[in-house]
C-alpha cells in the first residue's frame, strides 16, 4: 500500500479540495455519532479519488461536508481557494450551483425536460447564458451527440447517468463529486460510465472524487482512500481490485 494525499501539510501541487482537521458528529450529547474524526487530505487538481470503507465508515458524510452539502461540527473544508465551510446560506448555494457538480446513484433527471434542458438547467438556475459551443462538446464527450432533443425517459440507465455526467460538467466546476453513480448500472454499462468520468479527468483536467462500494469502480480511480470508524486508513493508487477488496475486508474485520 503507498500512502498519499492524506496530509494537507505534506501535498504541494494545487489542491482542488482540501479537508483540514474535520470532524463531524450526528446527534448530541451522549447519544452523538461520530461519523467524521479529525479528517484531513487533499486532493490535487485533475485527479480522480475513489472512496471506499465499511458501510458506516463515513463515506457519504464525508462527500457531503466535501461538497458543501453539509457542515462539519469543525475543521475547514476548502474547494479551491474558497473556504466553504465558513459559507452559509444564499452564498453556500450560489457557491455550490457554480463551482461543485454532482452525480448521484439515481441519475436526478427532470422528466419534464429534454436532455440539454436537464444539462443546462444549473446555467438557467445562476442566471449564466449556456455556451452552445460547450454545450456541444459536453454532449459530444458523454457520448449523447444528437440526444439532445430526447425525454430521458427514452434513454438507457446509462445514458441517463451520461446526461448527469454531463449537467455536472456544465458549470466547469471545480469538483465533481459522484455518490455511487454505477450503483444502479450492470457492469458493462457501468464500465462505460467509469470510463467517462476517466476521460473527463484526462481530457478536461476535472477533479472527481466519488463515494463508491464496489471495487471494480474504485479501481478505476487514480488513488483509493479508505475510512475505517470515521478516520482515514490508508490509500494507494495503481491498485488492483484485489488489493482493495482485502483491505476493505481488513478494515471491517477488525
Ligand atoms: N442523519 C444521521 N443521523 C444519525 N446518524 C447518522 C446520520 N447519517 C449517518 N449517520 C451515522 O454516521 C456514521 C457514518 O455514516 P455514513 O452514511 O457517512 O457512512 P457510509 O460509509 O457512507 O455508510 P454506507 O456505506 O452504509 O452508505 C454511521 O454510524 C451512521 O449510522
Amino acid at each position: 500500500m503507498i500512502p498519499m494525499f492524506t496530509d494537507a501539510d505534506e501535498f504541494s501541487a494545487p489542491a482542488a479540495l482540501q479537508l483540514r482537521g474535520v470532524s463531524k458528529s450526528y446527534g448530541s450529547g451522549p447519544a452523538a455519532v461520530p461519523a467524521l474524526r479529525n479528517i484531513s487530505l487533499a486532493v490535487p487538481q485533475g485527479s480522480f479519488t475513489a472512496v471506499m470503507g465499511p458501510s458506516g465508515s463515513g463515506k457519504s458524510t464525508l462527500l457531503q461536508c466535501a461538497a458543501g452539502l453539509d457542515a462539519p461540527d469543525s475543521g475547514e473544508v476548502f474547494l479551491g481557494a474558497t473556504e466553504i465551510s465558513r459559507l452559509r446560506g444564499k452564498a453556500l448555494t450560489r457557491f455550490r450551483r457554480d463551482h461543485v457538480g454532482f452525480v448521484f446513484q439515481s441519475y436526478n433527471l427532470l422528466p419534464q425536460l429534454t436532455v440539454a434542458r436537464n444539462v443546462t438547467l444549473p446555467l438557467l438556475l445562476a442566471g449564466r447564458e449556456t455556451d452552445t459551443a460547450w454545450l456541444g462538446y459536453v454532449l459530444e464527450a458523454v457520448g449523447l451527440d444528437g440526444f439532445g432533443e430526447r425525454k430521458p425517459q427514452e434513454l438507457s440507465g446509462g445514458q441517463q447517468q451520461r446526461a448527469a455526467i454531463a449537467r455536472a460538467l456544465i458549470t466547469r466546476p471545480a469538483a465533481v463529486f459522484a455518490d455511487e453513480p454505477t450503483g444502479a448500472l450492470d457492469s458493462g454499462t457501468a464500465r462505460q460510465v467509469l470510463d467517462l468520468l476517466r476521460q473527463t479527468v484526462a481530457e478536461l483536467g476535472q477533479t472527481v472524487v466519488m463515494v463508491t462500494h464496489d471495487p471494480v469502480a474504485a479501481v478505476s480511480a487514480d488513488t483509493v482512500i479508505f475510512l475505517a470508524d470515521g478516520q482515514l486508513d490508508g490509500s494507494m493508487a495503481g491498485a488492483t481490485v484485489r488489493d482493495v477488496t482485502d483491505h476493505v475486508a481488513y478494515l471491517g474485520g477488525r
